[in-house]
């Protein structure tokens, strides 16, 4: 197994460069059959603007427009809750059930695993963290992945799946944090 990090995936933009306390959180081991990526989002909103969306983790379909509903099982909102989620037609998923792993108001750093449902990403995890942009009050936002590669699909293909599903859905939190900002 190699452990990946951060910087592997991409330079990032506008030179800056990831305290290592918070790049630590995105480095994830990744076994043979597994892929593992990483997609960053510029938002023009304050940090907290944006984290006041991220962190809930009861209500994803906030911004995850693949999401219809969700549901808490288990828990309070905190490490270790669980929740159940149903995905919008059209997708090769129906639901899945997810456990909140790291919840870091301090750091702005969240993290989630796919333990269940029905779907394709088996073992799916990801790391999202919130940075301020060096320039203005804006926030760059980081999201990385490890999942299995589904029997039958390529690692690059299960790569292109996830990132085109990560970036779409850190576009539409910007849109939604930069409206939130104007109204601020
Ligand atoms: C890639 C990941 C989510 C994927 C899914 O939520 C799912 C777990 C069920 O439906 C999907 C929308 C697509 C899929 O095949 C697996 C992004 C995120 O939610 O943060």
């Amino acid at each position: 197994t190699t452990s990946t990090a951060l910087t592997r995936f991409f330079p990032l933009p506008c030179g800056i460069s990831l305290p290592d306390t918070v790049a630590t959180y995105h480095v994830h081991t990744l076994g043979p059959n597994q892929c593992g990526s990483a997609v960053v989002q510029a938002i023009e909103a304050p940090i907290e603007t944006v984290w006041s969306v991220v962190r809930r983790f009861d209500n994803p379909q906030a911004y995850k427009q693949f999401l219809k509903s969700c549901h808490i099982i288990v828990g309070d909102g905190n490490v270790g809750t669980l929740r159940e989620v149903h995905v919008v037609s059209g997708l090769p998923a129906a639901s899945s059930v997810e456990k909140l792993e790291i919840l870091d108001d301090e750091r702005h750093v969240l993290s989630f695993s796919v333990v269940g449902g029905d779907h394709r990403l088996t073992n799916y995890r990801s790391v999202t963290t919130l940075h301020h942009s060096p320039k203005g009050n804006g926030t760059l936002v980081v999201e990385s992945f490890v999942v299995d590669i589904p029997v039958g699909n390529s690692r690059e293909d299960t790569c292109i799946f996830v990132e085109t599903i990560v970036r779409c859905n850190l576009q539409s939190l910007a849109r939604m944090a930069e409206n939130m900002a104007r109204t601020e």
